[in-house]
């Protein structure tokens, strides 16, 4: 039977070459930046931006009590499920860069997909907002020096085509202090030289390092390790839900964590006190109820102005909907005092793995519903 810690810990261990540290050490050190470093990763898919970005946070740890991380990666981002773009505020190292672990955010949004593909205007807004929020909370021009906080942008590997475009947009927002350029052996893969996001002639006062990915074979040739995303993806979301639990409760298999969620007590909830969205499709309102059963949603509070995008505070499993009762059936790690500020349900993509799926042997109490 497959554990999901024995799953996560199949990472190779990491190789940290003199470039990297050397890399680290300059954005941490630089004393031409008297305000916090605020530091964005880039490079192609699987070059190593987010191990760069795990080992970057904890050389600025050693400097800063504590430090931003704005994950832009939607399809795996470091401290949240897939299809969330965060803002988490890091006070403690990471003792071993394989492994990646849940955090709360301190701000969150949820896309509800696995790329900025279908919808990079929103993706775009949602980035800025949270990088907004950073300045604003931790940059105040008021505020004693040592409780500044530097921030690490970490960013998705879609580099060419709309990819390119989406980055070039977040670095001009950003205007970040220095930008840690990953390229790999195969040129034409690679971002292009220099300040490729400034218009010519604009100097700009950005360090940018370019550095190689690290793992590289006899020939220096990049070895570029390809993940199983959604195997990752699937393993971040069944973490996410093992929190409904606690911790000394013995759920090690994900057929211990399916029993375990199918015989969960779920929250109810009025549907009269929620609004529902589909975020990137649109439901006949005679299907709503049909196409939210048993799939994952993202718990928001709506924001006074329409034009907000609504803050995230987690996800939920509908675990089934009694129309008859008006009663919604939701599974979440949420704490109820969290819950009880949400008002609004955000259908992505983003679906229960399979493993979870199955028949319940053992029925709820209270629930007449369909069960996922
Ligand atoms: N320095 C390193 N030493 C050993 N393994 C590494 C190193 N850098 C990256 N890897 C491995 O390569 C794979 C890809 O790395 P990583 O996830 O950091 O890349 P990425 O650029 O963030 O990927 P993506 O574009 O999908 O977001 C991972 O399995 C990681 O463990």
């Amino acid at each position: 039977m497959t554990s999901i810690t024995e799953m996560e810990e199949a990472s190779p261990s990491i190789h940290i070459s003199d470039e990297w540290s050397e890399a680290a050490e300059s954005v941490a050190y630089d004393s031409t930046t008297s305000p916090p470093p605020i530091a964005i990763v880039c490079g192609p898919k699987n070059c190593g931006k987010t191990t760069f970005s795990r080992y970057l946070l904890n050389i600025l740890l050693q400097r800063y009590k504590r430090v931003g991380y704005l994950d832009t990666d939607v399809g795996q981002p470091e401290f949240t499920t897939t299809g969330f773009l965060s803002l988490t505020v890091v006070d403690k190292l990471t003792p071993d860069l394989t492994i990646p672990c849940l955090k709360t955010p301190e701000r969150c949004f949820f896309f509800g997909d696995v790329s900025s593909k279908r919808d990079p205007t929103t993706y775009l807004k949602c980035i800025f907002t949270l990088y907004d929020y950073y300045r604003k909370e931790y940059c105040k021009s008021d505020s004693p020096v040592r409780n500044e906080m530097p921030l690490v942008v970490n960013t998705h590997g879609w580099v060419k085509g709309v990819g390119y475009d989406i980055l070039v947009d977040m670095l001009r927002h950003i205007a970040p202090t220095h930008v840690v350029k990953i390229n790999i052996t195969s040129e034409r893969k690679n971002l292009p030289g220099g300040k490729f996001w400034l218009d010519d002639g604009y100097g700009g006062q950005v360090n940018l390092i370019e550095i190689n990915s690290a793992r590289q074979d006899s020939f220096n040739r990049s070895v570029l390790i390809q993940k199983d995303a959604c195997l990752l993806r699937d393993l971040r979301i069944m973490a996410y839900f093992r929190q409904c639990f606690p911790s000394n409760l013995n759920i090690t298999t994900i057929k211990e964590l399916a029993n375990a969620l199918a015989s969960h007590p779920p929250y109810q909830v009025p549907i009269s006190s929620i609004k529902i969205r589909h975020l990137h499709s649109q439901v006949p309102h005679t299907e709503v109820f049909y196409s939210l059963n048993a799939t994952i949603v993202g718990l928001a509070v709506s924001s006074k102005q329409p034009e907000n995008i609504p803050w995230c505070v987690g996800l939920g499993i509908v675990r089934g909907i009694d129309t008859f009762k008006g009663l919604l059936y939701l599974i979440s790690p949420v704490p109820l005092i969290l819950l009880e500020k949400v008002d609004l349900l955000l259908q992505g993509f983003i679906h229960i793995p399979t493993c979870l799926l199955q028949p319940l042997p053992r029925p709820v109490d209270n629930d007449r519903s369909i069960i996922c």
